[in-house]
């Protein structure tokens, strides 16, 4: 566990910061002692977000895929020093029954949106030494089947992570991938029976707790993390060592 205030005086922006992974992360940098913003597009989600973190949270209602209005926002904030990309999704198909639109959303939510957050918060990360965070996918490169769409995003956020990481060493970058969460989001891809059978299969035969991806993630954020970057932490019991998670019923589709 990280000592108490140890993210006292820091600064921290958190996409999906109104459910699941990024609730848990936005309230855990809070009880470290740091001022989160949080975003999301349903203003009811982060309300309930601040009314659990208090002090310490505040929000704004934002599409990340809005470039304009995203950008802007950021790039408003001025310094900063943790940039936490948690939003993020997809849709469950055959690769076969992904239309070309279907597949941009998707990479232009967990790839290309994600990466114009990364470069409008540059200047405020650099200021200060900051860090990105992007949450991903665990063993995306092994192939998803079912995930055609956000396994292809996630590989090309990884390399973007691996990219800057070389081309600006005053920010540290991080690529963030666990396996199975059991969250609100995800169990409405999911049927529990289909998670349960994807969770006995890694190597640990369990999940991945909201707190320890928050506390992976606050880690990321302290001294702990000074001798790292371009790295992608795989916070998934092993699955991503054995073998990647098929969620189609038939991977041939
Ligand atoms: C190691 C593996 C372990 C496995 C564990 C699971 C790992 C993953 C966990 C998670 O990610 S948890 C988070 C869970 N929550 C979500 O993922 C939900 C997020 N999804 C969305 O918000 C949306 O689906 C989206 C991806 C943002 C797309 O929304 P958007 O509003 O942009 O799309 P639409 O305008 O509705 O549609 C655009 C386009 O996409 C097609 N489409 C949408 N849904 C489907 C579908 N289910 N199947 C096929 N196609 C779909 C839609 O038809 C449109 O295309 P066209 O019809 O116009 O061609
Ligand atoms: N749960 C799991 O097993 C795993 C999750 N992940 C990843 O971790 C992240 C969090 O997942 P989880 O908490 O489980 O799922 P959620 O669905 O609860 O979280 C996704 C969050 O992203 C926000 N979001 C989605 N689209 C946008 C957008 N265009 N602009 C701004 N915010 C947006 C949503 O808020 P709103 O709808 O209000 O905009 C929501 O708060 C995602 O990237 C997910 O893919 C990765 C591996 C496994």
């Amino acid at each position: 566990m990280l000592p108490d205030g140890v993210l006292r005086g820091k600064t921290a922006l958190v996409s999906g910061a109104g459910s699941g992974i990024g609730r848990a992360v936005s309230l855990r940098l809070v009880e470290l002692g740091a001022s989160v913003v949080g975003v999301g597009r349903r203003a009811e989600r982060l309300a309930e977000t601040a009314s659990l973190a208090g002090e310490g949270f505040r929000y704004q209602a934002l599409d990340i895929r809005d470039r304009a209005a995203a950008g802007a926002f950021v790039a408003g904030l001025g310094g900063l020093d943790l940039l936490v990309n948690n939003a993020g999704g997809q849709f469950i198909a055959p690769a076969s029954a992904i239309s070309p639109r279907g597949f941009a959303a998707v990479a232009d939510l967990n790839l290309t949106a994600t990466a114009s957050m990364i470069q409008a918060a540059r200047e405020g990360l650099a200021e200060r030494g900051g860090r990105v965070v992007n949450l991903s996918l665990s063993a995306p490169e092994r192939g998803i089947p079912g995930l055609a769409h956000s396994a292809a995003a996630r590989a090309g956020i990884a390399a973007l992570t691996r990219t800057l990481a070389r081309q600006w060493p005053g920010i540290r970058l991080f690529c963030l991938a666990p396996g199975t969460v059991l969250t609100e989001g995800v169990g409405e891809e999911l049927p529990p029976e289909q998670l349960a059978r994807i969770v006995a299969k890694t190597p640990l035969g369990r999940d991945t707790s909201t707190a320890e991806v928050a506390e992976w993630v606050a880690a990321l954020g302290t001294g702990i993390a000074d001798a790292v970057s371009g790295s992608l932490i795989e916070l998934d019991g092993g699955s991503g060592l054995v073998a990647a998670a098929s969620l189609n019923e038939s991977e041939q589709a």
